[in-house]
């Protein structure tokens, strides 16, 4: 049970306003953030990890502001950045790092329930059984679930992801969407997700966050994420590649994604 903060958050680069005044909180929930590229998802990302200090504003994780690098925050990156050389077990191993050193975690010299952590972690995301496999033996969704590990293995009160299935096919970017998800409910994590696919996004967040020019356009539940929304966040259907209707109604991607909300909220009725 956590609750993320984020209030009045501004970030300037330069000339570049990375992030305007944007405020929000989420407790309990698999949020997404949602955006085009350049709209300012990594840098609310980089902020809520404290890998970034805000240019104004702040973020708070349970009342506490967060001011430099987290242990109880756990960040699962696009590119997994794991080990290749050793086994996915070592790899989420490395995710209690807080308390012992590297060269401990290899050499396997780490408290019993740091080890148990981690198998329990494997478990969660579906690859007990291929523990001792080398990560670069992997394949690319198997490789995120063990980045998924990782995180939790440190305890999280706040789990945060950059595009962690970008670079996926879509059957295993909804895989490891799943894990996350699993991931967090059963940890009882608040979640904050960046994602470039809208449906995906749909099927698995409770929560949207649109930005748009560093600027917050909506902040909406899974029943108020509507077609027109998205088509305001993306602007132009060309900029995201979308298909229009040969009556130039509603963009393809749009009426899948109502479908799919639709379909959401049948199964929870
Ligand atoms: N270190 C930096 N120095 C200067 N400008 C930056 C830096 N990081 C980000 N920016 C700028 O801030 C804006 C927001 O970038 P950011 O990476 O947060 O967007 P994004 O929504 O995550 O995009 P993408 O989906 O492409 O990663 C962009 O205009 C970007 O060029």
């Amino acid at each position: 049970m956590s609750t993320l903060k984020v209030e009045n958050l501004t970030k300037e680069y330069g000339d570049v306003i990375a992030l305007d005044e944007v405020s929000f909180e989420i407790e309990d929930e698999f949020a997404v953030l949602l955006g085009e590229s350049g709209a300012g998802k990594s840098t609310l990302l980089r902020c809520a990890n404290g890998l970034t200090d805000p240019t104004e504003g702040a973020i708070y994780l349970d009342d506490e502001e967060i001011t430099g690098s987290q242990s109880d925050v756990g960040m699962i990156f696009q590119q997994h950045n794991l080990v290749d050389g050793v086994s996915a077990y070592l790899n989420a191993l490395t995710g209690s790092l807080d308390h012992v050193s590297l060269v401990r975690s290899l050499f396997q010299w780490q408290p019993r329930e740091d080890k148990l952590r981690a198998l329990e972690a494997l478990e969660t995301v579906g690859l007990l059984d291929e523990a001792h496999q080398r990560v670069s033996q992997m394949s690319g969704g198997q490789q995120q679930r063990v980045g998924i590990a990782r995180a939790l293995v440190q305890d999280p009160r706040l789990l945060l992801a950059d595009e962690p299935v970008a670079s996926l096919d879509p059957a295993s970017a909804e895989t490891v969407m799943g894990y996350l998800r699993k991931a967090a409910m059963e940890h009882n994590v608040t979640a904050l997700v960046s994602l470039h696919q809208v449906n995906i996004a749909a099927h698995f967040g409770d929560r949207f966050i649109g930005l748009r020019d560093g600027e917050k356009l909506f902040d909406v539940g899974r029943d108020e994420l509507t077609p027109e929304l998205i088509d305001e966040l993306y602007g132009s259907v060309e900029t995201v590649g979308l298909a229009e209707t040969d009556d130039g109604g509603a963009p393809e991607e749009a009426d899948a994604v109502e479908e799919l909300l639709e379909e959401s909220r049948r199964v929870e009725a």
